[in-house]
């Protein structure tokens, strides 16, 4: 007969911020996770300290930082879902020094931020964000200066990734020439040429979108040697992360009219909720498009964004699978509801699945499945066991030194 889970799911308790999708809600319900608390905005580090001691699961965006300092005050917490792409904003390696894999949405807003871009180079190139600031303050701006078609000019993409990839395949059903930068070797689509460095291809594009991750490397990675290679006029676009130009250096071209627009769609400093302010040097430009973080911000992505990140807390939660986890060793193993299932994550050392393994020997279980993966840090092994046993094994796997958490799932 299946067995019960050891923790019954309504003891599991789920914290969701920043207006997560709905959908998420509903897919945590339907798999029998009634303890759900859901909050609209994010949470100040206070409060989140606060919540966060009693949370299993935890749900974010972009705005929730998930610092060491966080994390060591949450000592329920099992796992992380980011539901977004970017995972900057968890300490990733403090997150898998506790035992805690950190989930996230790899493609589900990719689209929708291509779609962004593609509209943003349109739109400057037209001078459009100029104009509309203009006739909004009664001025007729009706020229043909500076107004340009995108077709037949050369988009930089630094950082050929899903989204650069993506913006890379509108842009030439559009007629772009697409040049693109990144530190991997990629494979090229359509027509798309790859440049062998980041200063050729700032030298030959007409507009410049920047889709890298937040790292130390990306860090200012534009700016003002960078800007200075860029042809007078152009353009350049950021929906990746604020920290990856150096937008003081960007406002002084502007000013200086060696690029004739922008668009920031991400900020070094963001607002933490809707009610806060938003500061930024780039406001005083017409020819600059402000966005609030918004580029994965629409119906589609939001709702598949709930249920993907959604279906791996679950996965993980029911089954042990850290299969998509950004931060873990890979592990799935067939759910066996006939058989009991441990988790085991410990430090890295050697010896110790002999240690967990004599701890079901000694009680002679046999063990009727078990796998493990290791990086260089940690080791998680899921081992179902033949024969039903009681809770005082988890005690004794507990006890093995160097580990760092054991849990029995049924
Ligand atoms: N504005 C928004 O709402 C959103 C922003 N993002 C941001 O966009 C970023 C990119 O997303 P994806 O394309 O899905 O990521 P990805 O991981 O698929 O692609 C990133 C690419 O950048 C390359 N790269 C890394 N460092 C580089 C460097 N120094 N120079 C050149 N290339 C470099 C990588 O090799 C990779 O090919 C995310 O990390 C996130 O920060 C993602 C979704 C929504
Ligand atoms: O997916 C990402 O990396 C994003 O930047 C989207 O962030 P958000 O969920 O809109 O706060």
């Amino acid at each position: 007969m299946a067995k019960k889970f050891s923790l019954d799911k309504k003891y599991i308790k789920i914290l969701l911020l920043e207006g997560i999708h709905s959908s998420s809600v509903e897919s945590l319900k339907a798999s029998g996770y009634s303890n759900v608390e859901y909050l609209k905005t994010a949470l100040d580090e206070e409060e989140l300290i606060q919540k966060i001691k009693d949370v299993h699961m935890i749900g974010i965006r972009s705005r929730t930082q998930l610092s060491e300092k966080i994390l060591k005050k949450a000592k329920k917490l099992f796992a992380i879902g980011c539901f977004s792409i970017g995972t900057n904003q968890v300490d990733l390696h403090s997150a898998k020094q506790m035992g805690i894999p950190v989930f996230n949405a790899p493609f589900s807003n990719t689209r929708s931020v291509a779609e962004l871009v593609i509209a943003e180079a349109i739109l400057l190139m037209r001078g459009i964000p100029s104009k509309n600031a203009a006739a909004h303050r009664g001025e007729w701006q009706k020229t043909a200066k500076n107004a340009y078609e995108v077709r037949d000019k050369n988009l930089g993409i630094v950082g050929y990734g899903h989204i650069g990839s993506q913006v890379s395949i509108l842009a030439e059903s559009l007629g772009m020439n697409v040049y693109y930068y990144d530190i991997e070797k990629k494979l090229s689509l359509g027509k798309a040429v790859a440049c062998s460095s980041l200063n050729e291809l700032l030298r030959i594009s007409d507009v410049v979108t920047l889709h890298v991750p937040q790292t130390e490397n990306t860090r200012k990675m534009i700016s003002t040697v960078q800007i200075a290679k860029m042809k007078k006029g152009a353009l350049l676009i950021n929906a990746s992360r604020g920290t990856v130009i150096d937008y003081p250096a960007l406002a002084e071209a502007l000013k200086s009219g060696h690029l004739s627009g922008a668009a920031a769609d991400v900020f070094p400093k963001e607002p933490a909720s809707n009610n806060e302010k938003f500061v930024s040097e780039l406001q005083e430009f017409d020819n600059v498009i402000l966005t609030p973080h918004i580029g994965g911000s629409t119906s589609e992505a939001q709702e598949n964004i709930g249920m993907e990140v959604t279906e791996k807390l679950i996965r993980y939660s029911d089954n042990g699978s850290t299969i998509g986890a950004v931060n873990f060793p890979q592990v799935s193993l067939l759910p066996n509801r006939e058989k009991q299932r441990f988790l085991h994550i410990h430090k890295n050392v050697p010896g110790i699945l002999k240690e967990i393994n004599d701890v079901f020997t000694s009680k002679e279980i046999n063990i009727a499945s078990q796998y493990l993966q290791t990086d260089t840090d940690i080791g998680y092994v899921i081992i179902d066991t033949e024969s039903e046993i009681s809770n005082t094994i988890l005690k004794e796997l507990k006890k093995i030194p160097n580990t760092i958490k054991a849990r029995m799932l049924y």
